[in-house]
């Protein structure tokens, strides 16, 4: 065989195996659908669509949204309304195909393809949902789909109770054995309590030990369209730690943060496996 045909040969082994890509599992607060206001924002759905088009080559996304309760709240006013636990529920049924067809039509103009899985926190629990999970979004990766998830709200409550879409996304990550959780809220990650109310807050960049970041939380205090607080994703993390997946806690309200995180131009916490 001469010198041209080995490489030729070689080239032939590259292409039959192309490079495996990274999991991401990237969980969306309201608050960041909403960029903190009363009204899902397009436009920050839309910035998150740029951003996995232009990771798409590296990485295989499946996103955990919120946001069928704010959804639904913008143009619904239910009979019996109030913040009771069954009016959130119908607010997020009827909110939830909405949330979709904004999705779906944002993604579309990039080229990308969206589909909804709706997750209940007893599906964890049971072997045969555990498997159908895991084989449903594998057909739909493979056939480079991005599966969507939120909570079944009609069946579960633990989301709009107690902002547990934290929790169902880190159960998500740890069954399909991501690569990397991102948890997207409205701040830099987890800042040091002192500085939470300084100009630049202290954001704690790297750990290990979650007590210590537990230490940092203000259980109370949590923001305008959020349920969980920081407490909720401190509790998400400690899922993905023990399945060894590293978390990180970044500030989906930034324009490209997805990709700042990477490329570790902004503060964020990360949290190691
Ligand atoms: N140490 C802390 N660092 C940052 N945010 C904190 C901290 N302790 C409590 N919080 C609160 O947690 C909020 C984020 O959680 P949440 O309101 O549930 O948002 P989301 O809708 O993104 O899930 C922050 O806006 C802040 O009010
Ligand atoms: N299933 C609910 C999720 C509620 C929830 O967990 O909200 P968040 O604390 O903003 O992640 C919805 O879509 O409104």
């Amino acid at each position: 065989m001469d010198k041209l045909d080995k490489i030729l040969q070689q080239n032939d082994i590259e292409m039959e195996t192309p490079k495996k890509k990274k999991r991401i599992l990237l969980k969306l607060g309201s608050n960041t659908l909403t960029r903190e206001t009363d009204q899902i924002s397009r436009g920050k759905i839309e910035d998150i669509a740029r951003q996995i088009a232009a990771l798409k080559d590296e990485y295989e996304f499946v996103l955990i949204s919120s946001g069928a309760v704010a959804v639904a709240k913008q143009f619904v006013n239910l009979e019996k309304s109030g913040e009771n636990i069954d009016v959130k529920q119908a607010l997020a049924s009827i909110g939830q195909p909405h949330l979709m067809r904004i999705f779906q039509e944002s993604f579309r103009e990039l080229g990308l393809l969206t589909s909804q899985c709706l997750l209940s926190p007893n599906d964890f629990g049971r072997e045969d949902s555990r498997q159908n999970i895991i084989n449903t979004v594998n057909v739909l990766v493979e056939n480079d789909y991005i599966p969507i998830v939120n909570e079944n709200d009609t069946s579960s409550t633990d989301a709009i109770q107690f902002g547990d879409n934290d929790n169902l996304a880190a159960q998500t990550a740890a069954l399909l054995d991501v690569d990397l959780f991102i948890i997207a809220t409205n701040t830099h990650g987890v800042y040091k309590k002192g500085s939470i109310s300084a100009e630049t807050p202290e954001t704690i960049r790297k750990v290990n030990d979650l007590k210590e970041l537990e230490r940092e939380v203000m259980s109370e205090t949590k923001s305008a369209h959020g349920t969980g607080g920081m407490q909720s994703k401190v509790s998400a993390a400690a899922i993905t730690q023990k399945a060894k997946i590293e978390t990180w806690i970044v500030n989906g309200l930034d324009d490209n943060f997805i990709l700042n995180a990477i490329n570790d131009e902004v503060h964020f916490t990360k949290i190691h496996h």
